[in-house]
This record gives C-alpha cells, sequence and structure tokens, in this order.
C-alpha cells in the first residue's frame, strides 16, 4: 500500500475529520489516507496572515510524513499555503487542492466558477489563478461570506449558502463547471454535481487522485533546482522541529 499523508493545515479537528472522510471516499485500494493538521497554528485559514502561519504547520507535517515514509502529500486548504516550500522538503508529489481542483476544471469544462468563503480570501484565489495558469479559464470568483468554521458548526446554513451561491453561479457566469474553495466543502460536490448537473470539483478528492497517479506513473517531486531540498543550516528557536 502507499501511505498518502493528506494535511489540513488549520487546526481544525471537525475539519480535518470531514477532508478524511472525502479522501478515503475516492482512495484506492492501493491507498492509505493518513490525515493530520499542525499540532499548533491557526483554527482557520482566512486571510494572508493565516496562510503565513499555517505554512510553517505544514513544513512541520510534510517532515513527519516524511518520517514515515508516505509517498506522497495533498495540502488540503484552498489557499494551497506553503506549497513550495513544502514540494523542496517533500521527495514524493504534493499537491494543493486549489491547484488539483483548477486542473481538474479544465479538463471538464472551457471556464469555471469559484464559490469559497469570506470575500477576503478570493484574492488568494486570485493570485493562485494567476500563478498556475488558469486565469483565462476562471469566469469568476465568489464567497458566501460565511466563515470557514461555519462549515463545521452543524446548521447546515453554509452548506446551504454554498449551494445557492454555485446555482447562481451557474446562471450568472456562464460556466461549465464549479470549483469548490474550501477543503471544508469536499463532502458537497457529488451532490452538488448531482443537483445542477454540471461538473461540481473539490479538490482535497481531485488531490487524492493525483497524487496516486503521479505515484503510479513513477514521478515525485523534482529535486533538480529550486525545489531541490533545502540548503542545509541551523534553524534557531522554533524552527528548530524543520531541522
Ligand atoms: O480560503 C478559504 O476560504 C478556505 C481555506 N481556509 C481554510 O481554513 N481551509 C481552506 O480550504
Amino acid at each position: 500500500k502507499h501511505l498518502i499523508q493528506v494535511i489540513n493545515p488549520n487546526t481544525s479537528v471537525a475539519m480535518t475529520q470531514t477532508i478524511a472522510e472525502a479522501a478515503r471516499g475516492v482512495a484506492a485500494p492501493t491507498s492509505e489516507i493518513i490525515a493530520v493538521c499542525p499540532t499548533q497554528g491557526v483554527e482557520s485559514i482566512e486571510g494572508h496572515f493565516d496562510e503565513a502561519i499555517a505554512a510553517v504547520g505544514v513544513l512541520e507535517q510534510i517532515k513527519r510524513g516524511k518520517e514515515q515514509g508516505v509517498s506522497g502529500h495533498v495540502i488540503a486548504c484552498f489557499g494551497d499555503p506553503g506549497l513550495l516550500a513544502a514540494r523542496e522538503l517533500a521527495g514524493g508529489p504534493v499537491i494543493g487542492i486549489a491547484e488539483a481542483a483548477m486542473h481538474v476544471a479544465t479538463l471538464v469544462a472551457t471556464r469555471f466558477s469559484v464559490v469559497t468563503t469570506l470575500p477576503r480570501t478570493v484574492i488568494i484565489a486570485r493570485h493562485l489563478l494567476r500563478q498556475y495558469g488558469f486565469e483565462h479559464h476562471c469566469a469568476a470568483l465568489h464567497a458566501i461570506d460565511l466563515p470557514v468554521l461555519a462549515l463545521e458548526d452543524g446548521t447546515g446554513l453554509a452548506q446551504q449558502k454554498v449551494r445557492e451561491r454555485c446555482i447562481q453561479a451557474m446562471k450568472e457566469d456562464n460556466s461549465g463547471a464549479i470549483v469548490l474553495g474550501c477543503g471544508g466543502m469536499a463532502n458537497l460536490a457529488r451532490e452538488l454535481t448531482a443537483e445542477l448537473g454540471i461538473p461540481v470539483i473539490d479538490g482535497v478528492t481531485a488531490a487524492v487522485k493525483m497524487v496516486e497517479s503521479l505515484i503510479a506513473l513513477g514521478l515525485g517531486t523534482s529535486k533538480y533546482g529550486d525545489l531541490a531540498y533545502p540548503n542545509k543550516k541551523p534553524l534557531s528557536g522554533c524552527f528548530d522541529m524543520l531541522s
């Protein structure tokens, strides 16, 4: 079996569980999912400040995954925090859920819309569209204007808002597909795809299948050039854990 580490970069145990269940729901029989979140950090990631904090926790988990012998890693936050730093540390593939969902959307539609949580995080998705080369594929980005952890409050309100916003986006944007912009929405994609009749794509499940594909192709992260293992140097204070 191949161990695949799925990292929820925020410290919400409930959201880690939601993400783990979605990942296990699509994992191949040859894969074993290890779902983790940082031991310290921020309970939800809703901006640049939170992302900087979360990135350190991602790196700590990547290091632990390597020590456990995992074959690949998923960064299960829609900002893909720490993605390139994680790729320097990792030997196996590291896939972020935003890049995974965006890639998949471009394989099934000419244009896609994004539905995420808070308006302030839309700019992060915009930056990723540019970084990954998908700006021209994304028709629009929408926010339900609820905090990330509203998805875990048990009321179902956030889930209803996601559904309404996806329906509205489908009508307004003339997009062939919709990307769900939060790891905590991972369990909504199948039902919304069936109800809306268009691909509604979750990045957690997309990333798990991409990691499996890369493993099957015998491809890990390139260690030539800028993604080579970090130069050895002393790390002081709390960063000693990354040595
Ligand atoms: O950017 C967002 O709204 C979602 C992002 N934040 C988080 O804690 N997990 C995520 O996927």
